[in-house]
Formats: structure tokens, sequence, C-alpha cells
């Protein structure tokens, strides 16, 4: 069994962050699907949508999904629009345990609307964000365990992760 800890959530929900703190606290490595990305690309994210569009993007964050849950006991953060694909859900759930950070739509634009780094958020009113945190969150619904982050630091979230996965835990092997 792989037994990791995915997180899954919109972007600003805190997965780099909180996937970040809860590995420290574990003892366990990180990994998070876009840096492995931009380390394999050479590029940001950014550049990468720029120069050659979000399926391109969406291939090569298959293929980052594919390598980090071939892991054993880290701690993935994946990018908000992975669990888009079935063949990463599956991949992601397989012998894990995931993690939905939920966030609404203010929390994520005060978040990580103003850093210009996410393509998607980029010259999109307030109305057609809410509209994708809608559209995703039937995605994000397979989750084994909910966490919500409006109002939490990122310690805080981190340590409802390791409550709520305490047995789970407590028996790995
Ligand atoms: N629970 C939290 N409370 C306050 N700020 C947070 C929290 N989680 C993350 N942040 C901040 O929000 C921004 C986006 O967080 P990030 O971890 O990159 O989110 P994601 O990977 O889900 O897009 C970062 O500046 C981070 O420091
Ligand atoms: O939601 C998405 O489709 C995306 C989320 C981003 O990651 P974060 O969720 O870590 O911001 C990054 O993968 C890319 O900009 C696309
Ligand atoms: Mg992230």
């Amino acid at each position: 069994m792989p037994c990791n800890i995915v997180l899954i959530g919109f972007m600003g929900s805190g997965k780099t962050t909180v996937g970040k703190i809860l590995a420290a606290s574990l003892g366990w490595p990180f990994l998070d699907t876009d840096t492995m990305i931009e380390e394999d690309a050479g590029l940001s994210i950014k550049a990468i949508f720029a120069r050659y569009g979000e399926q391109y993007f969406r291939e090569l964050e298959q293929a980052a999904v594919a390598r980090a849950a071939a892991s054993r006991r880290v701690v993935i953060a994946t990018g908000g629009g992975a669990v888009l694909s079935g063949v990463n859900v599956q991949r992601l759930r397989e012998g894990n345990k995931v993690v939905w950070l939920q966030v609404g739509l203010e929390t994520a634009l005060q978040r990580a609307g103003v850093t210009g780094d996410r393509p998607l958020l980029q010259g999109r009113r307030q109305e057609e964000v809410a509209e994708l945190i809608k559209h995703r969150e039937p995605y994000y619904a397979f989750a084994d365990v909910y966490v919500e982050t409006d109002g939490k630091n990122a310690a805080a979230v981190a340590g409802e992760i390791k409550e709520a996965l305490k047995l789970w835990l407590a028996n790995l092997k």
C-alpha cells in the first residue's frame, strides 16, 4: 500500500502551504505536483500556460501525479484542477488518504487571486471564479476527509488533518 496523504481542493485552499507543514510534522517527504512540473519543464506554471496552453499543462500534470502517487508515505499537494482527470483520481485514491481542503470564494481570492501566478484566476470576475468553484466541487467530493479552512491558519488546518487521520496513521505498517 502506498499510504500517502493527498491534498485536493480549489486554488488558495492551502494545499501547498498546509502540505509542507503536515509533512514536516509527520517527518514525511513532501511533494507538490506543480513544483514537479515546474522542475521538469524548467518553466513556471504561468509560463507553461502562456506558451503551450492548459491542455499541455494537464498532460504534464498527469505524468507528475503518476510519479507522485507511486511514492510511499509522502504528503502530496496536487494542483486544484488535477482531480478533473479520472485517471488522476484513480491514481490518487489507490491506497492513500485523500483530504479535501475546502475554501470559500472570498478567502480563495484573498489568498490566491492577487499573486498573478494562477492563470485560471487571471482576468476573471468574481462571479466567474464563483462559477468555477461550483463546477469543481463535485470533483473534490470523493475525498476521505473534508477540512474547512476559512478563518483558520495553516498550522491549525494541518493539525486537524492529523487528528482526523490519527487512527489510520497509528495503524500504518
Ligand atoms: N489556512 C491559511 N490561512 C491563511 N493563509 C493561508 C492558509 N493556507 C494558505 N495560506 C496562504 O494562501 C496563499 C495560497 O496558499 P497555497 O498553499 O499556495 O494554496 P494552494 O496550493 O491550495 O493554491 C499563500 O500565500 C499561503 O501562505
Ligand atoms: O485549479 C487549477 O486548475 C490550477 C491550480 C494551480 O495549483 P494550486 O491549486 O496549488 O494553486 C495550478 O496547478 C494551475 O495554475 C492550475
Ligand atoms: Mg499549490
